[in-house]
């Protein structure tokens, strides 16, 4: 089944998504509609780019939709269901990919049965590398689960998780990309400063992030063992690991995860304000 899908939130992560999917779905099958609460300029470079329907009538849109992706801000998400609502059938399923907030808060706000899958991808989506984890909430079924799954399959991995663990992956696989493109960012800085050019920097360093990532997922080694590998004894490996474990790096490097994870727990705190942090 080829779903009509209607993104509610039209910023970066429906963006990675729509482009994921229209990149995978050549002969366009699925029908893209998106509408933002304003900026009706995104919407239009969106209309060009991919092809998409952008909308001026949330009542026809809705019909001619039957999966709704929920994709603004947490802070956003009261307002734009009160807009949805009048016009949510019993065929409709959403898809939530807003971190924090719960299914069952989703289906307060829509007071219906409706299915209520919970997704958290990342912004690899846009080239088809996300690490995607999904969970049902109480009215959604298997069957439900599964054309959510062949969706984001389009967009990379999917991995089938419980609502509880949906905090946890938030933190590790949502924001995972930052983690990596702040690392990237101190070995360009240290490429720059040692002459090399930004491009061939460039080239080296996403090698050797794939090639570490590939080995990585090809053998039962574990991350101390894989390093501990490239370290011959007094080398370059062992200068480098001598400052980075002088300032704890990958302690902080986890303890930035767990922030991450204790973040998403409060933005499912419906008693929080979730503009504070840019929620
Ligand atoms: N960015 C990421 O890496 C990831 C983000 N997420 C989640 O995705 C969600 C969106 O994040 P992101 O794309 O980065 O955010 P953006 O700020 O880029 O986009 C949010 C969009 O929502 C629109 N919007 C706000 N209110 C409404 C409304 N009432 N009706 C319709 N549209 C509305 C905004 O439109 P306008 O500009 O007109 O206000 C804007 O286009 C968040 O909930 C985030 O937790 C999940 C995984 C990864
Ligand atoms: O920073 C955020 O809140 C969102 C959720 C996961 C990645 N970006």
């Amino acid at each position: 089944m080829k779903p009509n899908l209607l993104f509610v939130g039209a910023g970066a992560m429906a963006e990675a998504i729509i482009a994921g999917v229209r990149a995978t779905d050549q002969t366009k099958q699925t029908t893209i509609k998106a509408m933002n609460k304003s900026n009706q300029e995104r919407l239009a470079y969106m209309k060009e780019r991919y092809e998409i329907d952008t909308i001026t009538d949330v009542k026809q849109a809705m019909t001619e939709s039957d999966v709704v992706v929920l994709a603004m801000k947490p802070k956003d998400i009261e307002s734009a269901i009160i807009q949805l609502r009048p016009f949510v059938t019993e065929h409709h399923v959403f898809y939530s990919v807003l971190a924090g907030t719960k299914t069952d808060y989703i289906s307060s706000l829509l007071g219906t049965k409706n299915a209520v899958i919970r997704a958290m991808p990342n912004t690899s989506a846009t080239v088809m590398q996300s690490a995607t984890a999904i969970c049902k909430g109480e009215y959604a079924t298997d069957e439900d689960v599964e054309l959510a799954r062949s969706l984001f399959l389009h967009v990379g991995t999917v991995t089938t998780v419980t609502e509880t663990q949906m905090d946890a992956v938030t933190g590790i696989s949502g924001s995972g990309p930052a983690y990596m493109y702040y690392v990237i960012e101190g070995l360009m800085d240290s490429a720059e400063r040692a002459g090399i050019g930004s491009d061939e920097a460039k080239r080296l360093i996403v090698q050797t992030m794939i090639g570490a990532a590939t080995r990585f997922s090809h053998t039962e080694q574990t991350p101390k063992e894989l390093y501990k590998e490239v370290m011959s004894p007094g080398g370059t490996t062992e200068a480098a690991f001598k400052h980075l474990e002088m300032f704890q790096v990958k302690e902080h490097i986890a303890k930035g995860a767990d922030a991450a994870i204790g973040r998403s727990k409060q933005l499912g705190d419906y008693d929080v304000d979730h503009t504070s942090i840019g929620g």
